[in-house]
């Protein structure tokens, strides 16, 4: 569904990515790990064509983002890392902002039905009102409003409580098994990525992620 391939990155003279490959089917949940600075962001920007690669090519389904990118565009859901939603509208008044933006018309009871399906219910609510974890939930919400066929979501669950953490893992994966979206995520959580994930991918040449991978232990989180 996805392929990437000799990908490379430089800001500057600084390279962050460099050869990097991958492959991901439809439906699959792919977890990005690495040290900080490593460049899971760059890459997750780069799927979402906000940046271009300093070299190699992508797909999606084929179309070659280099060409295709308005189209490719249209199939994406981009959760970024920062909360990306107006504090002083409510629930409902961000979804029908940001449904205004979509290339896909959502009614209000569509719209409502989104933000139902992650566990959100407080519609006339202010975001500035809302917790960490209900922020994060409908920022998720609003990436699912034009029904992309990839989600990439950056640290979708960064400083939330447990509880929250739990739900959105829930949503992720019935939105890969029931609607078969592909979903590509951050996470700095190995036990979250365990539980969720198809597979894992590593960014960046530090061994420590690579030994964490190959033992499989709990030792080496402590
Ligand atoms: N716009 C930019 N201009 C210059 N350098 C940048 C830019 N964006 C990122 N970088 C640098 O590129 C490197 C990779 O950054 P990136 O945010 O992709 O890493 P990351 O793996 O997501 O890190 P973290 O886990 O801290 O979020 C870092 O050294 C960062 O400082």
């Amino acid at each position: 569904m996805l392929s990437v391939r000799h990908v490379y990155k430089s800001y500057g003279k600084h390279e962050v990515l460099k050869d990097f490959n991958m492959e991901v089917k439809k439906g699959e949940i792919i977890g990005l790990i690495g040290e900080n600075g490593a460049g899971k962001s760059t890459l997750l920007k780069i799927l979402t064509t906000l940046l271009k690669p300093s070299k190699g090519e992508i797909y999606l389904d084929g179309q070659l983002y280099r060409k295709e990118y308005k189209k490719i565009r249209k199939e994406i859901g981009y959760v970024p890392q920062d909360i990306a939603l107006f504090e002083d509208l409510t629930v409902m008044e961000n979804m029908k902002f940001f449904s205004k933006l979509s290339t896909v018309k959502r009614t209000e009871s569509e719209l409502k039905e989104i933000i139902g399906s992650v566990q959100l219910t407080r519609f006339d609510t202010k975001v500035n009102d809302l917790s960490g974890g209900m922020k994060r939930k409908l920022n998720l919400a609003v990436s699912l409003i034009h029904h992309p066929k990839l989600l990439l979501l950056d640290e979708p669950t960064a400083g939330i409580d447990l509880k929250s953490r739990i739900e959105i893992g829930h949503l992720l994966k019935s939105l890969s098994v029931d609607e078969g979206k592909t979903i590509i995520y951050i996470s700095h959580d190995m036990n979250e990525i365990e539980a969720l994930c198809d597979r894992v991918v590593i960014i960046g040449e530090d061994d420590f992620y690579q030994n964490l991978l190959s033992k499989n232990n709990e030792t080496a989180l402590q």
